[in-house]
């Protein structure tokens, strides 16, 4: 299976992937811990809101009844019974020719059904005990009332809905601690490769230090998995399929990087032909990475993404962000915008070339400028990019000015 592979498009790699799998199931966090997640149920407000008639003012409760005849030539004069601020349970009830001093977002009083502003009164703010009401009010002017925002029993927020800072806040104001979320899918990592040492260690010849599994821990949190990280596999392992078998057995998602390819020691490559392992690709139309291979392992999906670290980043973008984002119930595709190449890019290929780039706006127009031709064995390029640029298969590439799909990482990996 190592030479003879078929070659499969991104998008019929990725749905051939997405096809296996399956949304996690849900847990309850607390209302912090809720932030940056995914709403499981939709959520039913347990009462109204606001919870009581409210003024939306500084001023005067009043009854409108009382201030039919008033003008600002001949103010209503009304006795001042009591001063309301936000917080107080009104204590009197307002009969006719009555008014009450309140605050913003204090309750109204009994009887009350209209506020006046004090800047509508005679001598305003002054502390009076006659108030003269220099405007007419309409029956609940100036009134929040109870439930106008949020009738108690209506849906609040849906199922599917990401917890921002707002719903933070809408889920807080009713009193909501526990919030039903999917949980977020364990993603193993594991790197094969002999010649990999921690990153903490001295190099030794012909040693390199292990970037991969940091990068993709780091990628599986900006794409909302829980990164796990497996004790590295060296190209003498013995009993790779049942090391390989026992992480799938104890993660949503593997994702190993290294030894995919046609080489002496890729043992990943091999790994497809063992029974019980079943595979879905190992060879894409793209460049870098063409040997990115996935297959199911028992019911566990496996990526397994090139040993360079340039194929690796892309790779993750391409495959694992979308299983790891449709697990998470999240929409699963990279989004695809259109913009326009800043410089060059006329390498042939014969398959699409993924390469990375910043997006930026000019004027109104999108400009996607990519990075300086690199190898995909290269780290210096993989830090500060934004985007991937496709330059399609065949042809001359494409000639800055061109307009050219850009998979963005804006909204995809947080
Ligand atoms: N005869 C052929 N050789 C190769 C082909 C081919 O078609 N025919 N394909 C090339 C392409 S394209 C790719 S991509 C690579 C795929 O390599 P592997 O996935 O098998 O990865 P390795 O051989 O294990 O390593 C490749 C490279 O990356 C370095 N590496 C590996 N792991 C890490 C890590 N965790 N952190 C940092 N760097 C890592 C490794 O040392 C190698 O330099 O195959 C081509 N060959
Ligand atoms: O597809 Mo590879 O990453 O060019 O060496
Ligand atoms: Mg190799």
């Amino acid at each position: 299976m190592r030479f003879h592979r078929q070659t499969i498009t991104v998008e019929q790699a990725r749905s051939k992937l997405l096809a296996r799998i399956t949304p996690t199931t849900q847990e309850k966090v607390s209302l912090g811990e809720a932030f940056g997640r995914i709403l499981a149920q939709d959520l039913v407000s347990p009462c109204d809101y606001p919870g009581f008639d409210r003024s939306p003012l500084d001023g005067y409760a009043v009854r409108a009844t009382d201030t039919e005849s008033a003008t600002v030539q001949q103010p209503v004069y009304l006795q001042v019974v009591e001063e309301i601020a936000a917080g107080d349970v009104p204590k009197m009830a307002l009969g006719p020719g009555m008014a009450s001093r309140i605050m913003t977002g204090a309750m109204l009083p009994v009887g009350a059904d209209a506020v006046i502003m004090f800047e509508q009164t005679v001598n305003p703010g002054e502390k009076v005990q006659q108030v003269g009401i220099k405007r007419k009010l309409t029956a609940w002017e100036n009134v929040s009332r109870r439930g106008e925002e949020v009738e108690q029993g209506s849906v609040i927020a849906r199922s599917g809905e990401a917890v921002d800072a707002g719903m933070v806040a809408l889920l807080a104001s009713f009193g909501i601690t526990e919030v039903p979320v999917y949980r977020k899918p364990t993603i193993g990592i594991l790197s094969t490769g002999s010649e990999l040492i921690d990153f903490d260690q001295p190099l030794r010849p012909g040693m390199i230090r292990d970037s991969n599994s940091l990068m993709l821990q780091m990628l599986v949190l900006q794409a909302g998995g829980i990164p796990v990280l497996f004790d590295r596999l060296s190209d003498h392992s013995p009993a790779v399929k049942a090391t390989i078998q026992r992480c799938a057995d104890r993660v949503d998602l593997l994702v190993t990087t290294g030894g995919v390819s046609v080489g002496d020691k890729d043992i990943i490559a091999s790994l497809v032909d063992e029974a019980e392992v079943e595979l879905l690709f190992n060879h894409v139309a793209m460049r870098p990475g063409s040997p990115t291979t996935a297959a199911m392992i028992g019911s566990t999906p496996l990526c397994a993404l090139s040993g360079n670290p340039g194929a690796c980043h892309l790779g993750f973008f391409l495959f694992v962000a979308p299983v790891i984002r449709k697990m998470a119930n999240l929409p699963a595709e990279p989004p695809r915008w259109r913009a326009i190449l800043a410089a060059d890019c006329e390498k042939p290929s014969p398959f699409p070339r993924y390469l990375r780039g910043r997006i930026e706006v000019r004027n109104t127009t999108l400009y996607a400028i990519p990075d300086p031709p690199v190898k995909s064995g290269n780290v210096s390029r993989l830090k500060g990019s934004d985007c991937f640029i496709v330059i399609p298969a065949g042809g001359r590439g494409k000639r800055a000015g061109e307009e050219v799909e850009i998979l963005c990482y804006q909204h995809y990996l947080q």
